[in-house]
């Protein structure tokens, strides 16, 4: 099977334009398998191809591996709408024993049936619940970086932990306090587990499991696995009881409650409760913190912008300092709203997520293989040249309407698209701009460094590989 399988991709394969890398290997020396290296390189390997060719799909081999990245709005639409290919790559593997098979992981009819019973919790009225949460997180961080005026500090720990207040909160209906006391054991085994899972993705050598004993990395995985496992159980525990007791306030109702309401009706069993739980915690703060930390950097880089965004929303929210920030406030903040797409788009927290092929597939003008790989790269798409002529400069300018109407609506990508989506695009894009806000309102960011000197690594997000470093200045 597996020699039919690779000849069944060579014949599919040499129909594509690009080369075919170097025999038995392919393409792994060229990308030297780093994450920090490999986005570059990709990049500049798609602008090189397009501008020669005018082809939008790269092709890559790394040893049997067949991996195809569409390059285009118009080219990647075809694998983002279809209701076929929903399976994902096997990048999240390393996180199934902390999430099992929830929403992000699971495929075929499990996937369908979750997704259906998710998608009421992230409606608006439920979302409307949540802002008074963000509010209330911002106004803490503000609050604690008070202390630190005129100083530069690193923003990357510290939107991290408002994010984590504000995802459990609204997911588990707890109260963390990790802006508090960052070093309760469960923050430190979430820490953990985001870095550790990271690691043993990046690094060849740590993935046969005997290795990752050997060397530690194992036991350090389980422990923070354990310590993270039992406080979702027993919150779900005691979530369940105050549930019977009609002690939850019908404000205040997380989205572990909609669970609880559906377990009879959905036969959902604890683990499957979990399983979600879990899933929302991964995947609901760290791609928001990227997003805030690389907003608060572009801004830091260009000082102009960063004063056109603060005067919008003192225009906007008048000068009471302390005044949340409704739904209504966060669509007349046009030009932060730019703001927060161009950095998205510049620095997208998900640089790539993948779909392993489960029947040969046409996307737009190329046929591609089963069993081969599609990684739908916000990272690269957001960078191509002929889509973004300065691909390279932080212009909010760039979600103008007229410029947008320019532009494939999949051309810009960052929750991805299609029945495969981000499920919490619209979470995420309220607790960015209270967030931003609240932090705009207060203080000025300020770096020394341009805005290219940061270097990133493409992992399971977009990683500020040296923080988020920038003098922040009460106003
Ligand atoms: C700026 C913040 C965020 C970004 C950039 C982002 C981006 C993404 C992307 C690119 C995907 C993959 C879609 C695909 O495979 O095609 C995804 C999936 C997902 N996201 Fe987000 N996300 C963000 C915030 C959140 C938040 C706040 C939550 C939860 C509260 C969340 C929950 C999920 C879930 C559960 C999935 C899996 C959906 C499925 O497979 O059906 N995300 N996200």
């Amino acid at each position: 099977r597996f020699v039919q399988d690779v000849r069944h991709k060579k014949r599919l394969s040499a129909k594509i334009p690009g080369d075919e890398g170097k025999p038995l290997i392919g393409h792994v020396l060229e990308f030297e398998m780093d994450p920090q290296v490999m986005p570059h390189r990709l990049v500049h390997l798609m602008n090189r191809m397009v501008r020669e060719t005018g082809h939008q799909m790269v092709k890559l081999w790394f040893l049997h591996d067949n991996v195809y990245m569409p390059t285009n709005g118009e080219t990647i639409k075809h694998i983002l709408d279809t209701t076929v290919e929903i399976t994902k790559g096997n990048d999240y593997e390393v996180f199934v024993p902390w999430l099992g098979t929830g929403l992000l992981i699971s495929t075929g009819d499990k996937w369908r049936s979750r997704r259906k019973m998710l998608t009421p919790t992230f409606h608006f009225t439920m979302l409307d619940g949540y802002v008074a949460t963000m509010n209330r997180h911002a106004k803490i961080c503000v609050d604690l970086l008070e202390d630190r005026s005129g100083q530069k500090l690193d923003m990357y720990p510290v939107v991290k932990m408002c994010a984590l207040d504000i995802i459990c909160e609204t997911t588990m209906g707890k109260e963390l306090d990790s802006q508090g006391q960052p070093n309760q054991p469960y923050v430190e085994a979430i820490v953990n587990l985001m870095s550790l899972g990271t690691e043993i993705g990046m690094k060849f050598y740590l993935w046969p499991k005997f290795m990752r004993y050997l060397l530690g990395v194992q036991q350090k995985f389980d422990k923070s696995l354990a310590i993270a496992h039992d406080f979702t159980k027993t919150v779900i525990a005691e979530r369940t009881e105050a549930l019977a007791r009609g002690e939850v306030e019908s404000n205040k109702r997380a989205f572990l409650d909609m669970l609880l309401e559906q377990k009879e009706k959905m036969s959902l069993t604890e683990e499957d409760i979990r399983e979600e739980v879990d899933t929302f915690m991964f995947e609901g703060h760290d791609t928001t913190s990227a997003g805030l930390g690389w907003t608060v950097w572009c801004m830091a880089c260009n000082p102009e912008i960063q004063e056109r965004a603060y005067r919008e929303v003192i225009e906007v929210l008048g000068d009471d300092l302390d005044r949340d920030l409704t739904r209504d406030d966060m669509g007349k903040l046009e030009y932060l709203d730019r703001c927060i797409k161009e950095s998205m788009r510049l620095y997208p927290p998900v640089p790539f997520v993948g779909r392993q092929l489960q029947n040969d597939f046409q996307c737009g003008e190329y046929l591609l293989p089963k069993h081969g790989k599609v990684s739908i790269s916000p990272f690269a798409i957001h960078r191509n040249e002929s889509i973004y002529p300065n691909a390279t400069r932080y212009d909010p300018d760039n979600f103008l309407p007229e410029r947008m109407a320019t532009r494939n609506a999949y051309d810009y990508i960052p929750f991805s698209a299609g029945p495969r989506n981000c499920i919490g695009q619209k979470f995420a894009q309220y607790e960015e701009k209270i967030i931003m806000t609240w932090l705009l309102r207060r203080f000025k960011f300020h770096s020394d460094e341009p805005i290219e000197s940061q270097i990133f690594a493409t992992e399971a997000i977009l990683r500020p590989v040296n923080g988020i470093k920038v003098t922040v200045q009460r106003r």
